[in-house]
Parts: C-alpha cells; structure tokens; sequence
C-alpha cells in the first residue's frame, strides 16, 4: 500500500505535482525540562499541504510546548524528529523561515493601519527571503491586498490598529491581521517551492464564538488556497470551528490520547466505551474526559449515556493513551509518517535555502531593514501621541509651570539660588519625565522580539532605527521647551548660551531615553522598567553634587555613581553657561561700599555692586570649565547605554538559536 493510498484514510491528502507529499510530520516527540521533568512523551502526527491540526487539551497538557517545538523555539530539552518536506527544521536556522508562528498575545504597532502594516511586514521579509513581492511596489501592494481581502479584512485595510487612548480593531481583527503579518512574506507564489508552516497558539482566545470562527474559517481558507500547512493549539472551539479542522491532536498530561481525522473521532471514542452524545460539542466532550483536574459524576456519565463508568482520573487518562498506542489508528499513523530525509537530500535542501538568500550579504539586509524600521517609526512617531506627544505636551507644560514660577528673574545675588534650581530642576525633572516613553518603546520591543525569532533583523537594526527616529523628535522637544522656559526664566540673553542650553537639555534627553531603552529590554515589563528607571533617576539626583555638594558626598557615592551620573555633567555644563558669563548686582551701602554682599564683590561704578559668575561658581566649588570633557562624557555614557542594550540583545538572541 502506498502512502498517498493510506492519506485518504485520514482525510487529508493533497496531491503534489511531483508525487510526493509534501507534510509536516513529528514523531515521538517528548521533552524535558532542565530539572528533568517530563512535560511531553511520545507526540505524534502529520500535517499534509493545505491542512489544519487542532491541538487540543485542557490546561497544563502541553499544548504551547509542542508548538514551540515544531516552530523551533522552545529551550528545553528535546526528543523525537521532526520532518518539514524532508529537512528538519531544528537542524538548520535557515529552515526556520518556513515556519511562522503567531503568538497568543498580539504584538503589532497600534499607529498603523492594517494594510501598513502588512506592508512592512512584507517588505521586511522580502529582505530575508525570495518572495512573490519580488514584482516591485505594485505587485507588492496587490500581494498584501489579496492576503487583506483573503482574511476578510477589506473593509478595515485603511483602519489603525489601535492603541490605549484610540480604538481600532476588535479582537477577532487584530488576531487575523497577527496571522496576515505571516502570510505575506513568501507564501502562495506558484515558483515557491518551500512547504510553509502555519503555527498558531491559542488563536481564538478572548474571543467570542463567532468571531473565533471567523478567525479560523479565514484562515483555512488560506490554508486551502495556498497549500499552507496550519497546526494551532485551541480553546474550547465551538462545534463550528471544531469542523473548519481536518485533524486533531488531543493530548493531556503531555501524552498523547488521539490524532486522526476531526471526523473521525466519534467513531474512535465510541470504541473506547466513550459515545459523544450527538448534541454535544465533541471538542468539549475530548476537553472534559482529558481534564484530570475535573472527577466526573454519575451524573455526569449517565447524562453522556457512557458504556463504561468514567470518572477521568489519572489512571483513567494513561488507560486512554495505552489505548492509544495499541489502536490501530495509531499503527496507520505510523505507516504514514514521513521518512527521515537523507543527508543529501538535505544538503541539497540547505543549498537550495542558502542560494535563496544570496545576493543579500548581512549587512545590506541590516541596513535595508533598518531603513524599513524606521520609516514605520516615523509613522508611529507622529502619529502616536503615546510615542512622542504626550512628552511634547508633558514639556511644554513644564516650560509655562518653569517659565511663570521663575518669572524673568533679574540678576541680583538674591536670585543667583533660584537661578540654580532652575537648571537643576530643568534639567532632572526633563530626563525623569522620560519614563512617559516606556509604554511606546515596549510595544516597539514586542513587535522586535516577534520580528527577530524569525531573522527578519537582528538587535542593531531595532536599536539604530530606534536612534535614527529618536534623535529628532527629541531635538524638536528640547527646541519647544527651550524657546518657552529660557527665555521667560530670564537666563542669559546671548544666542550662543541658548543654543549651548539647547545642546546640554538634548543630551540630557538622549541620554536619559538611552537608559530607558537599556533598562526596558532587560526588564520589559511595564511597571517594573518604569519603578526601575525612576528610581535610577532619583539616583542621579541625589548624587550629582547639586543636593550634596561634592565634598561632602560620602566617598561610596563619590567615587562609583558620581562619576557615571550623566545628569551631573548635564547640570555642571549648564551652569557654567549661564553663570561663568554673567554677573550678579548686590546692594552698595556708603558704611561698608560693597563688602556686603554675599560673595566677594566689585564696585564697577560708583554706588554699583557686582558679583562675577567666576566668583560664585569658585565660592561654591565648581571648579574648572569642562564643557568639552562633559559633553564627550555624557555622549559616551548614552552611547555605553545603548551598547549594552544591543549586548544584551545579541546574548538573548544567541541563547535562544543556541537551543
Ligand atoms: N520551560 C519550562 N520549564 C518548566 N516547565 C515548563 C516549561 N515549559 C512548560 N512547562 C510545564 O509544562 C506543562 C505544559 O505547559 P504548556 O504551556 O505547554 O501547557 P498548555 O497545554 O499550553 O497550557 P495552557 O492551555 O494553560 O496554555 C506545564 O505544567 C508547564 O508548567
């Protein structure tokens, strides 16, 4: 009997041009986790071109583990083969780019619309493989708009995503556009060769019925029309959505308890004394009796009319899997399991990967996607309040709050402390308020970390858009606060001490959005990177030598933090501009003349008293002008902020193609 004879009996053959069957197939795949805990033993099953797998199981039994498996992407440790057309994905990076997977939690750009969306992901594909969005821009647009159209999204290909503050797609949308973002890099092209797998984890959750069969019917759809080869883990699926499935996979406590045809699983638990009642989901009922966490009633088997008394304990799960093993459905599934490739075939296979890469050396894809990323980062960043906006307002409301609190402040030895607590305060509560970037960065860092498990790029593309965006929209904030505070503040009326206030507030903000840009990848959880980096800022006020002076810092801060303390530079800098130049009048009295005053002063006309800058920067023991020395300083501290972001990212990224 051949193995195209044999397909039929499980309802899913689909007859390849060249004969063969081109499937994914896994064969007792078991893992272990580091402590040696067994989470899946003996796994199998087969996916031919253009089918669905159901995997399907109740909390617990291992779903997420195979499918981080066959989209080669779990940590732990693995048993078993996995075949993808006669290679095997986990022996090659490279094969890698045939599986995609969608993750549960949507991580897409809220700025962008749906068709932008795709777009980009598209062009950044294009640079990683060949694809049919090789016709130029055209054949580009018609391709996204045909997988836009495929996943019933027509309607809504102009709307944006959505973001906290502005509504956009519903769940059941955004789900579908996840799973568009996969689709239009290379797959469907009639000169594509390569066997495309489709892995979806828990595609329908936090969905409704009707929208969670919308989701998956579009996506067999898909499936069908392209040859795609879809296996996605599922949740209490309706009935409705049950049947879009060709097969499914039901697994509890990480064994196996059947695969086969959807339509043939009354059949097969009716052999085992479990008879789904013809009104009942069967998905629920596979759900219900696999649950161990859940004892059956007599009621309950009564009201399913059982042959057998089943109350789902454990020992009841593992009589189902022994079941399993010795039926003869498993012993088909067996026969048809793919064969392993031979070393030359597969070599033959990895040759033909790597030619479809050629012509793209690492660095023009890292420069050509850099360009991608940030060309969507200037949409974001004009059109995301939460991106750059809010600090724009948040700015501009702290240079009115400045400007009239430190109203036009006359130059008298009276004022010469408010004058310092205005750069100080301007300058700290500037680079604290960074932390309103946070929520906009990490949603750039998810949709990296999605990007990147696929090489679309790597770390330094993510960080040099990043920069490359950044820097002007800071630029534009640092001029906005500048022009309104400096001036109402009454700081030195000199262009050159503006632009140089400007030049010492941007690299404030450089630096400071560095350190949240350091501290968001290495914690990106939300509350934690804001507590971290707030507190960090806290830090470097308290120890830049404003609130104590430098002589007095006790040596542990002195010596370690002082010294890296980029807001210590920034606010030096910014003193000296405005006061080494500047001189502070002081009352004259006929008894004393000028020796009155609270630091030494000069009786430059008769009756007038004047303090000089120097002498009150000397008095307070500021010592020597280094603007050179501190502006190299505080680019080098935001540049080693951004270095070890990008360490950090490469040691992730290597950990994970490590596995
Ligand atoms: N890396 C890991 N280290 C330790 N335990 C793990 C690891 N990955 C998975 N597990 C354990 O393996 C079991 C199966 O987890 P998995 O997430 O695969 O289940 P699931 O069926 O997807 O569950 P759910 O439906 O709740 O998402 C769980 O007990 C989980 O704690």
């Amino acid at each position: 009997m051949s193995e195209h004879d044999l397909d039929p009996e499980f309802g899913q053959s689909t007859p390849i041009a060249d004969g063969s069957s081109r499937s994914l197939c896994f064969a007792h795949v078991s893992a272990r986790t580091s402590s040696g805990r067994t989470i899946l033993s003996d796994i199998s099953g087969r996916v031919p071109r253009g089918n669905m797998l159901a995997v399907l199981g109740p909390s617990g039994s291992g779903k997420t583990s195979l499918l981080d498996i066959l989209a080669n992407r779990s940590t732990i440790s693995v048993d078993g083969r996995i075949w993808l057309e006669g290679t095997t994905p986990r022996d090659d990076k490279q094969i890698r780019n045939r599986v995609r997977y969608v993750q549960q939690e949507d991580a897409l750009i809220g700025a962008l619309t749906v068709r932008e969306t795709l777009l980009f992901a598209a062009r950044l594909g294009r640079t990683s493989v060949s694809s049919p969005t090789d016709g130029g821009k055209r054949g580009l647009f018609q391709h996204v708009d045909g997988v836009i159209s495929r996943l019933g999204l027509s309607e809504q290909a102009n709307t944006k995503i959505g973001t906290p503050i502005q509504r956009g797609l519903s769940g059941g949308q955004k789900r579908r556009v996840s799973v568009g973002e996969k689709l239009v890099a290379n797959i469907g092209g009639s000169d594509d060769n390569s066997c495309v797998v489709l892995v979806l984890d828990e595609i329908t959750s936090g969905l409704d019925a009707v929208a969670a069969y919308e989701v998956v019917r579009r996506v067999k759809e898909f499936a069908e029309a392209t040859g795609m080869i879809v296996v996605a883990s599922i949740h209490q699926p309706s009935t409705a959505t049950f049947t879009l499935f060709d097969s499914v996979l039901l697994m509890s406590q990480g064994k196996q308890v059947y695969f086969g045809p959807v339509k043939q699983v009354t059949d097969y638990f009716a052999k085992q004394g479990l008879i789904i009642p013809s009104n009942y989901n069967p998905a629920e009922f596979l759900l219900e009796i696999t649950n161990t966490d859940f004892i059956a009633t007599q009621e309950w088997s009564s009201h399913l009319q059982l042959t057998k008394e089943f109350i789902g304990d454990r020992d009841q799960i593992d009589e189902l899997c022994t079941a399993w093993n010795a039926s003869e459905e498993s012993t088909l599934l067996e026969a048809v399991l793919c064969n392993t490739a031979s070393e030359e075939q597969l070599d033959r296979n990895l040759r033909s990967d790597m030619s479809r890469l050629g012509g793209l050396s690492g660095i023009t894809i890292t420069s050509r996607n850099t360009m991608i990323l940030v060309q969507r980062a200037v949409i974001k960043g004009y059109r995301d309040i939460l991106a750059y906006g809010v600090r724009v307002i948040m700015y501009l409301g702290l240079a009115v709050l400045m400007g009239t609190v430190w109203l036009r402040l006359s130059a008298n030895e009276t004022t010469i402390q408010s004058f310092f607590n205005a750069i100080f305060f301007g300058s700290a509560f500037m680079s604290f308020m960074t932390v309103a970037y946070i929520p906009a960065f990490l949603e750039d860092f998810a949709t990296y970390k999605k990007e990147s498990h696929e090489n679309l790029y790597g770390p330094a593309a993510f960080l040099l858009a990043n920069v490359i965006v950044g820097l002007p929209f800071l630029f534009l904030i640092t001029i906005l606060f500048a022009v309104v505070e400096y001036w109402m503040t009454g700081f030195r009326s000199s262009a050159t001490a503006f632009f140089r206030f400007v030049m010492w507030l941007f690299l404030d903000l450089v630096a400071a959005e560095s350190l949240v840009v350091l501290v968001s990848v290495i914690v990106p959880i939300f509350v934690a990177a804001l507590a971290i980096t707030a507190f960090a800022n806290g830090l470097w006020m308290a120890v830049g030598g404003f609130l104590v002076q430098p002589n007095v810092l006790n040596k542990f801060w002195y010596y370690t933090f002082y010294w890296i303390d980029y807001q210590r530079y920034v606010f030096e800098g910014m003193i000296f501009n405005e006061v080494e130049q500047r001189s502070y009048s002081c009352p004259w009295t006929s008894e004393g003349g000028c020796s009155g005053c609270m630091y030494a002063a000069t009786e430059v006309e008769h009756g007038v008293c004047k303090i000089s800058g120097k002498t009150v920067l000397d008095a307070r023991g500021y010592g020597n002008n280094q603007t050179g020395l501190w502006v190299g300083l505080v680019i080098a501290i935001a540049l080693a902020m951004r270095l070890l972001a990008y360490a950090w990212l490469r040691f992730k990224a290597r950990r994970v193609q490590g596995n």
